[in-house]
């Protein structure tokens, strides 16, 4: 690994070519490529990991991700690096039954055919991508056609395609729950994933299949022993000050200073450091709004017995959005991994993760829970990226531009995979060879 992890660098070495904040995916990417330039690089990460919203850890027993899971090869960046360092992959098993909600207000299990129901009704709400979104990884390519479009809540087109409450509540765990509630996230961002899925019902649920074995955890460990960088972990960084020729990044009362800033945390996160300088109001804006789910949480729960593998689409606004199976049982019997949005949900309150266990899954007994709740980490302030009405025309644009020698970095901001690790990685490598640039001899004082 790296010769000077955890060590703080002593007073008189704390300056470098760049600073990275931050080491997930984006900013071990960025350091990587700094590397590759030939620059001194200090990665400050506010944890005592690297991965933020990428987290392998175990659960009774059991290997568990608390954030980031799957893979797929349509997700080049991440696919081939896993690929490149030779790390094994796995494919979860498929489900065996499906429960959703019924027209007398309850849920019923289904055979996995039911589940073509909820496909129809996702094209319907992604319809038309094929022409205002017809480059996935471009998706300005015609922002004529999404001026109106981006406005849109997901809500707004359930209501413009006339969606009875049935029908809302059969497709929710595909779109509603994906963007936090129906009425915070936007069409464009769900038909952005569906033009990267290659507008295909298959690729689009493929997508959550694939893990490499060990973890993301594991597969960032790699890349970080890759980068060459030092790196400070417990060092949450509270200011940063471009005085025009140098940039002084402060963590924990210690100054560091660099000749340009990789800024790789959250969106949600930017309004916690004081930019001393001051940033265009897009960046204050688009962070108040928030791009990662503020509500979203992940779920273990260990069970009494093998109950199967369920696939659970929870109805709009339900405790728990979606239930699904983990791969490895426990000594006890079947691990079930809940995801939820609901501001309600405690993700660590066993009594009613049981309660909202058995509406789904009468006569199952919980035994356990642990939850991850991203939006109540601070150093995350939010789960998965899924852009709200505005952004994609509104400030994307302007915050993925260098401001003076700092550069912006993130999955929350890809303009391909958005919400995944893909597009962490993605816009890793441009913010590497943006700050390269800068730092280097002959940058712009
Ligand atoms: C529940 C859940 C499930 C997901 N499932 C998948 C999936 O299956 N597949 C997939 O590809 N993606 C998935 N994602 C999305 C994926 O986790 C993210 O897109 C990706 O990990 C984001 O990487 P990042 O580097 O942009 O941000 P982060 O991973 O959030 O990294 C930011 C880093 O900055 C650090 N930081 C924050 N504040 C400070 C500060 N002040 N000073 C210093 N450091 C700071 C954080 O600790 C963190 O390490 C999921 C996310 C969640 C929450």
């Amino acid at each position: 690994g790296t010769a000077f992890a955890d060590a703080v660098p002593p007073a008189g070495s704390r300056s470098y070519d760049v600073i990275v904040i931050g080491g997930g995916f984006a900013g071990v990417t960025a350091a990587r490529e700094l590397k590759a330039k030939g620059k001194r690089t200090l990665i400050l990460e506010a944890r005592d990991r690297v991965g933020g919203r990428a987290w392998t850890s175990t659960f009774s027993g059991v290997p568990i991700e608390f954030g980031a899971t799957w893979i797929h090869p349509s997700q080049t960046l991440i696919w081939n690096e896993v690929q490149r360092l030779g790390i094994a992959k796995v494919d979860d098993p498929f489900p065996d039954f499906t429960v959703f909600a019924t027209e007398s207000g309850g849920y019923a299990k289904q055979d996995l055919a039911f589940l073509e129901h909820q496909d129809a009704l996702l094209r319907r709400f992604v319809e038309g991508a094929e022409q205002y979104l017809p480059q996935p990884y471009d998706p300005f390519q015609r922002a004529d056609l999404l001026v109106d479009l981006d406005k849109l809540t997901l809500g707004d087109r359930a209501r413009q395609l006339r969606l009875s409450t049935l029908e809302q509540n059969w497709v929710s765990a595909t779109t509603g729950a994906y963007g936090g509630g129906f009425e915070r996230g936007s069409l464009t961002q769900l038909a952005h994933w569906w033009a990267l899925c290659g507008y295909d019902t298959e690729t689009f649920h493929g997508i959550n299949v694939t893990r490499p074995v060990g973890g993301l955890s594991g597969v960032i460990g790699k890349m970080l022993a890759e980068t060459g960088a030092t790196i400070v972990y417990n060092a949450p960084v509270s200011k940063v000050a471009d005085n025009g020729s140098r940039v002084q990044v402060t963590a924990n009362g210690l100054v560091y200073d660099a000749g340009a800033v990789v800024v790789a945390v959250p969106v949600n996160v930017w309004n916690s450091i004081n930019f001393s300088a001051g940033l265009p109001a897009e960046f204050g804006r688009m962070s108040t709004q928030t791009v990662g789910v503020p509500t979203a949480k992940k779920i273990l729960i260990q069970v009494q017995g093998d109950i199967g593998r369920p696939l659970v689409n929870g109805k709009s606004g339900a405790l728990l959005d979606l239930v699904i199976a983990n791969a490895e049982k426990s000594s006890q019997g079947s691990v079930l991994i809940g995801f939820s949005v609901n501001p309600n949900l405690d993700a660590n309150n066993l009594s009613q993760i049981q309660s909202a266990v058995s509406e789904v899954l009468p006569g199952t007994e919980v035994l356990s829970v642990k939850g991850h709740d991203w939006g109540k980490d601070a150093y995350a302030k939010g789960g998965w990226t899924f852009r709200r009405p505005g952004q994609l025309l509104g400030s994307l644009r302007t915050v993925r531009q260098p401001y003076g020698r700092l550069i912006f970095a993130g999955s929350d901001i890809a303009t391909g995979w958005a919400g995944y690790v893909d597009g962490a990685i993605e816009s890793g490598i441009q913010a590497g060879a943006i700050a390269a640039g800068l730092s280097g001899p002959g940058a712009p004082a």
